[in-house]
């Protein structure tokens, strides 16, 4: 059979949480794409038995083109875990495990094996209680490709949420918003709404950092002394930057019907309003890579694994954006 379907990565993430709850569960769900889920496979069997689920295993190979059908039966890249995983009970000695899927996911989307990548979450703090620093899947990705910046985004209920900087202690967030950093996130965010998003000229909302944008200074100079001036020279290229504004109202309705993207300044300034309308039906996706990656909005959940009481609707969601954007890349 000859290719057809954009061909999707998906990782299953940390092993006791409802990553591999959410593979199992794909198993019934029909894509309009080949889906390769890289996990143990005995631990995804293991899971469906929890779950009640039946699945039937078919071995990943390169050659062979199926489309996911949905009827019971997923396509696995083998990849052994180190110690059988428990529903709910984190074990640091299956963290290597977790970032191999990674690897295979990435390194074959960049070899143009697979089109698209997906991850079903992992969890940061195990994989650095093995001794490995790791802040998330947007940095590690980062890395692993070479690329010096990637911007952050969460896509839900209409609206987009780009992020200045992403997994950083709070303390340290105002160093790390540089001119140069700001302006680089700014170009990338651009860029990808134009050529992966197709918006001809994207309107993009910009946070202050500080309350009420800096009050004229008196509550902080950044937007004074790096932000307005990153957007006023971004401006004269002809982008459509509406900012500094003061987060606390920038979402409210008569500014965001006037953009395209929201572009807050750290982590918790902008994801609680995206989770707050669209918390498991939004897509995490990295913008800046030289490969397409999306995520769910959730995190491992460890409390539901193997219950059988989740939402699977931002995996889907995930992978859907996966496909467009592969499809969107295909065109371009
Ligand atoms: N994409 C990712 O890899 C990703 C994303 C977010 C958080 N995380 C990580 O996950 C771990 C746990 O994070 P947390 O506890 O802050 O967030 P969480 O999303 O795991 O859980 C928050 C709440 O939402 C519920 N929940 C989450 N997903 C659900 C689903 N699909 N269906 C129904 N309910 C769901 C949980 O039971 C919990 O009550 C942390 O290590 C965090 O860093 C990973
Ligand atoms: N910041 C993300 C969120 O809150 O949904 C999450 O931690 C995942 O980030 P990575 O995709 O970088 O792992």
């Amino acid at each position: 059979m000859t290719k057809s379907l954009p061909r999707i990565a998906i990782t299953a993430g940390e092993p006791a949480g409802i990553g591999a709850d959410l593979c199992v569960l794909l198993a019934h769900q029909p894509l309009n794409a080949e889906v390769v889920i890289i996990a143990d496979a005995n631990m995804l069997q293991a899971r469906a038995k929890a779950l009640d689920v039946s699945i039937q295993i078919q071995e990943y190979s390169a050659k062979s083109h199926t489309a996911h059908l949905g009827n019971g039966s997923i396509t696995v890249l083998h990849q052994a875990i180190n110690q059988p995983a428990v529903a709910g009970q984190l074990d640091a000695r299956n963290s290597q495990y977790v970032l191999e899927t990674l690897k295979t996911a990435a390194l074959g989307c960049v070899n143009q094996a697979f089109d698209a990548m997906v991850t079903a979450p992992v969890h940061k703090g195990i994989i650095n209680d093995a001794g490995i620093a790791f802040s998330g899947h947007t940095e590690f990705l980062a890395e692993l490709t070479n690329t010096p910046q990637v911007v952050m985004m969460l896509v839900g209920s209409g609206l987009r949420v780009a992020l200045a900087t992403t997994h950083l202690a709070l303390k340290d967030v105002p160093a790390a918003i540089t001119k140069s950093s700001l302006e680089a996130t700014i170009r990338i965010l651009h860029h990808d709404l134009v050529n992966k998003f197709g918006l001809k000229n994207p309107r993009i909302l910009v946070a202050g950092l500080n309350p009420h944008a800096g009050e004229d200074g008196y509550l902080g100079r950044e937007e004074i002394d790096i932000i307005n001036p990153v957007l006023e020279k971004l401006r004269t290229e002809g982008m459509q930057l509406i900012g500094a504004l003061p987060a606390d109202t920038l979402f409210a309705k008569h500014h965001l019907s006037k953009a395209d993207a929201v572009l807050a300044m750290y982590h918790d300034q902008g994801l609680p309003v995206l989770k707050h309308a669209s918390f498991g039906e939004g897509v995490n996706v990295t913008l800046g890579l030289p490969i397409i990656r999306t995520s769910v909005d959730h995190g491992t959940a460890l409390d539901l694994a193997g219950t059988g009481n989740i939402e699977i609707g931002s995996m889907l969601a995930a992978i859907e954006l996966a496909i467009t954007l592969a499809h969107n890349k295909l065109i371009s």
